[in-house]
């Protein structure tokens, strides 16, 4: 069975240094030092520095994974940064892709493409396949500017395109896009369970407080889980008998298929385990 991918990926403007480490003890799974849109103008060159700077020191280091978000990669900004962090950071992500022809200089680290333009969509199917990405997202805030939807039900027609560009390309489930209101847990909880349904699986977020509740969001309720253990079990009994068909105790019949997703629901629910907060902060 493939690993589980990140449930929660935190941002953290490369301008603001003295945030890195609160980020790495937010309990985030990835921590990505943005270059892009959260850093003004003047101070990308030094944003990178920063980068820089604490990639090399953590080297070796424990903890979440770093990733960087680089400046367009079709940019000389973007190329400088992608040569400075793409042997150093664990992943680095690419903003505004919306051709494959882009990822074809990339080197080093693996590489997330980001889709938040009409042609980044259009073009989807080809930039999940190519061999240099490891995975996809949407930019959703570049999207619903360059696009003015301001409808849910238009930005899933949008989403799902990225999910089956990625699933066909065999690539990680797609994690949502940011939740802009660091202050509404509601509404961020309610957006992460419908995104969880239409197959997006995980989130970044813009604030510490909002790692613990995409947690409990994408944690598999008891129920759930308690019917996914049930389903693993009568899975295994069936197969120490030799036997291919599961049958529950309720008579319900299971295939292989529900068989993998009940063993990845088991895994989640253990991951996910426990107080929905982050652990003690270990200082900046
Ligand atoms: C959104 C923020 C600008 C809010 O900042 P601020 O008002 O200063 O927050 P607080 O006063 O509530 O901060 C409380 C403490 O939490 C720490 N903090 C806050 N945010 C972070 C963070 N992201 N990482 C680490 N630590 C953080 C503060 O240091 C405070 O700590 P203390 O002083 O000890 O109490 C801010 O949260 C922020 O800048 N967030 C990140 C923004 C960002 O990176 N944006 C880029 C990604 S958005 C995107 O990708 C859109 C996409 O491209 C698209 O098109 O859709
Ligand atoms: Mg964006």
């Amino acid at each position: 069975m493939s690993p589980l991918p990140p449930v929660t990926w935190l941002y953290v403007p490369g301008d603001r240094p003295e945030r890195f480490g609160k980020a790495m003890a937010s309990g985030a799974d990835v921590v990505i030092i943005d270059l892009e849109d959260a850093v003004a103008p003047v101070r990308k060159d030094e944003a990178r520095r920063n980068a820089v700077a604490y990639l090399r020191e953590r080297r070796g280091g424990g903890g979440a994974e770093v990733h960087v978000r680089v400046n367009d990669p079709a940019t000389d900004r973007g190329r400088d940064d992608l040569a400075a962090v793409g042997d150093l950071a664990d992943a680095v992500r690419l903003p505004k892709v919306e051709s494959a022809a882009v990822l074809d200089a990339l080197t080093g680290a693996p590489a997330y493409a980001l889709l938040e333009s009409a042609a980044g969509i259009v073009a989807a199917g080809q930039i999940a396949a190519h061999p240099r990405v490891a995975g996809v997202a949407l930019g959703e805030q570049d999207l619903a500017a360059e696009l003015a939807i301001t409808d849910e039900q238009a930005m899933n027609h949008l989403r799902l395109q990225v999910v089956l560009a990625a699933a066909a390309a065999g690539l990680p489930p797609v994690p949502m896009s940011v939740y802009p209101d660091v202050k509404d847990e509601a509404g961020l909880l309610a957006s992460c369970r419908a995104g969880r349904a239409l197959g997006l699986f995980g989130r970044t977020a813009i604030h510490p407080r909002q790692i613990p509740v995409i947690r409990r969001a994408f944690r598999p309720t008891e129920e759930e889980a308690a019917r996914a253990a049930e389903i693993v079990a009568a899975a295994e009994r069936a197969e120490q008998a030799g036997v291919g068909a599961v049958a529950l105790p309720d008579g319900r019949f299971v295939d292989a298929p529900i068989v993998v997703r009940a063993r990845r629901t088991v895994e989640l629910a253990r991951r996910l385990a426990g107080p929905s907060q982050p652990p003690p902060e270990t200082g900046a």
